[in-house]
């Protein structure tokens, strides 16, 4: 048997089979470990290990009532604030192996994990082929159905708020900013990606320099866009002629040309690349008073520019701010990194597209100025936009509460996803939930109540799954218990936030030689990318009086949502199996 099936090295040493069968060595180069699996830390390491607080601590710290005193004096004293943001950057960055180790073709390192653009990294290498069970040497020789699993834990009865707050706003935010860098190629092969490996804006732009142009007015730097109910609106897809998925039967007046050929799926998607090309466009027309001699690609590149450093600007201020809920202020400051050992360049991992598959957070109808439209009816039906118009949509979406990321939770709609994603992780290898917990620095669960902090579900999973160190990682991830009333349990933000920094904080533009008036037009530039919100986003492109515009819904009660300890799972009769 492969000694590595069972992962025996620690603190990210390498399994290296040896000569004869059976024997192996952990390959601790490099690495403030050493010994026969790398378990033991050198001196110094030893050291700080015994002062690094635990995850858990710091986010405790982080969102404590009692210690908010401090974190006001954090936010407000310049060269502690810049102190702790620059805590935040490298310490998310240097958990990753940048450049990445392991590509999804390949079982062990290559330079083309570097190289290759068209397939995603991963983190943690597959489980080898010949090994005992699934999932290494823990748990059955087959894993649990998947049919089976999805009706057991995660079908959704009653939808379940997310207690934080998050309006669907947010959601649609969070799906249309995602699928700019995870967009998977189903078949041409699991762990192939048809986009580039981070923020580039492709969601708004189009994916490749064709589809830009069809976009694009070629005049004064701008996006083609058209008049509809006495609003700029994209065009439709008759008249702009990129690829759009539709199924049959949509109408003609629902079908608009967009960054992203799935973008026509919801009308939160149509909102965001709406509002999105008419800042695009907005912004052109301040270039063009600053610079008049500029002809219609450079407002355009400059504009894209402008675009994309607003993209991260409120994607860490307002995005991650709202899910972190952190009384210190996540700033995006790229100057805090400058003299720093920091590396610009990322690639996306295929682990991070599947922890941000957020499908719990969709609801199963929309209120819509109070029209209650079911998701069937609401799935591709852009003109509702065109027909609410933009002001009402948003207000809409930022009063509407956005599912709990948990158990029991998916709707109809997206159950196949769930489905599909379990599945991939299969084709893929991925080791297990636990593997990827000592990965990322967070103790293994010892026991499926750990888990799930409950006790129903867990003898369920464990009667499935047969060991706490066979449950998958994705499945984990939506059974696990939560932090105080959190959106998240600890595994997704400890291993999704040190992606989302990296990605962010590596993205070209942040580097010393980018991060400069010049880049984005002159001061006037660099200051809508320096104060870029959400708020502003949206106001500065809706006529009239603005929307509210909120990640979180006004006046939700916090904590309203049965946590998995009260929640009164019955696994699903016998026979059913
Ligand atoms: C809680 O809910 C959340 C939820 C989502 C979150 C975050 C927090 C965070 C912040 C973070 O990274 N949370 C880790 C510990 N905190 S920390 O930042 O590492 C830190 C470490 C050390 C010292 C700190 C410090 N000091 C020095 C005072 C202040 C503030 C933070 C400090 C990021 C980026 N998310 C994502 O974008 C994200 C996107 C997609 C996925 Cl799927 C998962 C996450
Ligand atoms: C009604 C709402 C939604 C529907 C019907 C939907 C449907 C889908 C479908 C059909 C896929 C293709 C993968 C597959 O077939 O298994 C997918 C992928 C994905 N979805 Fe959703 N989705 C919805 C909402 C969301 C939301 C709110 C998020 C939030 C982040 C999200 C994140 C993702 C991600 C990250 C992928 C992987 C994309 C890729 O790798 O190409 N989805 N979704």
């Amino acid at each position: 048997v492969n000694p590595c099936c069972s992962f025996p090295c620690q603190n990210r040493g390498v399994c290296f089979n040896g000569k004869e069968p059976g024997s192996y060595t952990c390959d601790c180069a490099n690495l403030p470990f050493y010994g026969k699996h790398c378990e033991t830390p050198y001196f110094w390491t030893r050291i700080a290990l015994w002062f690094k607080p635990s995850p858990e601590s710091v986010h405790g710290l982080l969102v404590s009532e009692n210690l908010k005193w401090l974190w006001d004096i954090v936010n407000s004293v310049k060269f502690l604030h810049d102190w702790a943001i620059r805590r935040v950057y490298l310490s998310r960055a240097e958990i990753l192996d940048t450049p990445p180790l392991y590509e999804t073709i390949h079982d062990y390192t290559t330079i083309t994990a570097t190289t290759n653009h068209s397939v995603y990294a991963r983190c943690l290498p597959p489980v080898p082929l010949d090994c005992p069970t699934p999932m290494g040497v823990k748990g059955k020789k087959t894993l649990p159905d998947v049919d089976l699993l999805v009706k057991t834990f995660f079908v959704r009865e009653k939808f379940r708020p997310d207690p934080q707050g998050s309006s669907v706003l947010m959601t649609f935010f969070a799906q249309h900013f995602t699928h700019m860098f995870f967009k998977t190629s189903y078949r041409a092969n699991p762990g192939a990606t048809w986009s580039g490996h981070g923020v580039d804006v492709t969601s708004i732009y189009g994916s490749n320099v064709t589809d830009e142009h069809l976009l694009r007015s070629f005049k004064d730097g701008k996006l083609k866009m058209q008049v509809l109910n006495n609003e700029e609106f994209p065009m439709y897809a008759r008249d702009a002629r990129v690829f759009m998925m539709y199924p049959p039967g949509i109408p003609e007046d629902s079908r608009f040309a967009l960054g992203h050929p799935f973008f026509g799926l919801l009308p939160g998607l149509f909102l965001y690349q709406t509002i999105w090309m008419r800042e695009h466009n907005r912004v052109c027309d301040i270039l063009r008073e600053e610079h008049p001699d500029w002809d219609d690609e450079r407002l355009f590149q400059t504009g894209k520019l402008i675009t994309l450093g607003e993209t991260i600007k409120i994607v860490v201020e307002d995005y991650v701010q709202h899910l972190a809920s952190y009384y210190v202020n996540v700033a995006f400051k790229p100057e805090v990194l400058f003299g720093y050992p920091f590396q610009y360049s990322n690639k996306i991992v295929v682990e991070f597209n599947h922890l941000y598959h957020w499908h719990p957070l969709m609801p199963d109808s929309f209120n819509i100025s109070g029209n209650i439209v079911k998701m069937k009816d609401y799935m591709f039906r852009s003109d509702l936009v065109v027909k609410h118009g933009t002001a009402a949509m948003t207000d809409s979406l930022s009063r509407q509460r956005a599912g709990h990321m948990s158990h029991h939770n998916h709707g109809a709609v997206t159950l196949h996803v769930l489905r599909d994603t379990i599945l991939h992780g299969r084709d893929l290898r991925f080791q297990s939930f636990n593997n990827y917990r000592a990965r990322f620095n967070l103790k293994p669960y010892s026991s499926f109540e750990e888990l799930t902090g409950e006790t129903k579900m867990a003898a369920e999973l464990e009667r499935l799954y047969g060991d706490v160190d066979a449950v998958e990682m994705y499945v984990g991830m939506l059974l696990e218990k939560r932090r105080k009333r959190a959106l998240f349990g600890s595994t997704i933000v400890d291993m999704g936030a040190p992606f989302s920094v990296k990605g962010l904080l590596a993205n070209p533009i942040c580097s010393p030689v980018y991060w400069k008036p010049s880049t984005f037009g002159g001061e006037r530039g660099f200051d809508i990318v320096r104060t870029a919100t959400l708020q502003k986003l949206f106001c500065n492109n809706i006529k009239g009086k603005c929307p509210l515009v909120s990640f979180r819904v006004p006046e939700f009660v916090e904590g309203d949502v049965e946590e998995a300890t009260n929640f009164n799972f019955r696994p699903p009769p016998r026979d059913e199996l």
